[in-house]
């Protein structure tokens, strides 16, 4: 630990928080996880046990965020990542940055790339999402967080998995249905669903719940049945679930900003079966990618420096933040108007402006 100079708090997922600090030898900048251990006996997490073997066993590569090193610390230890800036839900979150198609290609070129990566390695990361998406001051876009990251068997007699992985949003529906058995299919509904998502800036299918998730998948690409989908009578939770016959919508209607190469890309991940999934090596060479506007370079993504502060935007999305205590616009003196940035225009209440100040040191700008 003598190495590094923690700089500030970034955050904190599941099993511990991450501090930004400063190789100082190098001078350059990382990310500590550290991990703390309640109890000895408890042993090391299972996430990190999967995060850390499987980031030790991958190549090296430009899309998938380094892991440095890991050593023991107190009763725990320390993961030491390559230091990124910001992610993608907050370029997403950002209703300011509209995402030309060039840089959505930019954006899905690079995501594509590490995905190729990892299932060319046998790995399915399992929980592709923007937030763990992460971009680095160069415009770089690093798939992150491997927790739920597992080798894939390609045995005939494959053990079987946990349907409870994926963050819900971006899972596929046999994960939905409950399958023990999957494949790198799994990632590339993700992919498919994050494509949708940059092109509309919302999410595809933002379902409540599981149940919910399910209906929103129906609703759009229609309700599945052996025709369409061999074998999923077979699927653990089928007999549990039942939904009225639904027509698929044409995906255009849905993602009415699409190209037309951009709607066949997206309608390619986008199927019941995932064996008929178009894999990321293939997707890699979709005419997409090689039609005008032509993907942009890196340095014409927006930059993370210039995102509003992720704490903010935590503060007004959280249940505490009552936007009646807000005061409109048009109630605020013009003076004050015009002294202020459209931002500065929201007030902010006493308790939230606090717990903001508090917060900062989070910050990741
Ligand atoms: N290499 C990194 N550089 C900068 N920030 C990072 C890095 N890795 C993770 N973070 C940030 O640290 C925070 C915690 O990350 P972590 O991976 O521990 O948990 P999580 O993904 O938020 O949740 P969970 O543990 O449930 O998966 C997140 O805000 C994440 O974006």
């Amino acid at each position: 630990m003598e190495s590094y100079e923690i700089l500030c708090r970034i955050g904190e997922g599941a099993h511990g928080v991450v501090f930004k600090a400063k190789h100082i030898q190098s001078g350059y900048h990382v990310a500590l996880k550290k991990i703390a251990l309640r109890k000895i006996e408890d042993g090391i997490p299972n996430n990190i046990l999967r995060e850390v073997k499987t980031l030790m066993s991958l190549e090296e590569h430009p899309n998938i965020v380094r892991l440095f090193e890991v050593f023991p610390h107190g009763m725990g230890f320390v993961l030491v990542f390559e230091f990124m800036l910001s992610d993608l839900s907050e370029v997403l979150r950002n209703h300011s940055i509209l995402l030309s198609e060039a840089q959505i290609k930019c954006y899905m070129l690079m995501l594509l790339q590490g995905v190729s990566h990892c299932h060319k390695h046998n790995i399915i990361h399992r929980d592709l999402k923007p937030a763990n998406l992460l971009l680095s001051s160069s415009g770089h876009l690093k798939i992150a967080d491997f927790g739920l990251a597992r080798v894939h068997c390609l045995a005939e007699d494959r053990p079987q998995y946990s349907h409870q992985v994926a963050t819900r949003w971006y899972r596929p529906p046999e994960l939905l249905y409950g399958a023990r058995v999957y494949d790198e299919g799994v990632d590339l509904w993700g992919v498919g669903c994050i494509l949708g998502e940059l092109i509309n800036s919302s999410p595809l299918f933002p379902g409540e719940n599981d149940i919910d998730q399910l209906c929103c998948v129906t609703r759009i690409l229609g309700t599945p049945n052996e025709q369409v989908w061999p074998g999923l009578s077979d699927l653990p939770d089928y007999k549990k679930i039942t939904f009225p016959e639904l027509l698929p919508i044409p995906l255009h209607k849905i993602v009415p900003d699409a190209a037309p190469l951009a709607l066949d890309l997206l309608e390619s991940f986008l199927v019941y079966v995932s064996k008929r999934r178009l894999p990321a090596v293939r997707a890699l060479i979709h005419p997409y990618f090689f039609s005008e506007p032509i993907p942009a370079h890196h340095t014409q993504l927006p930059s993370p420096r210039t995102l509003p502060k992720r704490d903010l935007f935590q503060i007004f999305s959280s249940a505490e933040f009552d936007p009646s205590l807000l005061i409109h616009p048009s109630k605020i003196p013009s003076h004050v108007i015009a002294v202020t940035t459209p931002t500065q225009t929201r007030k902010i209440p006493k308790q939230i402006t606090s717990k903001k100040s508090t917060t900062d040191k989070n910050s990741k700008f």
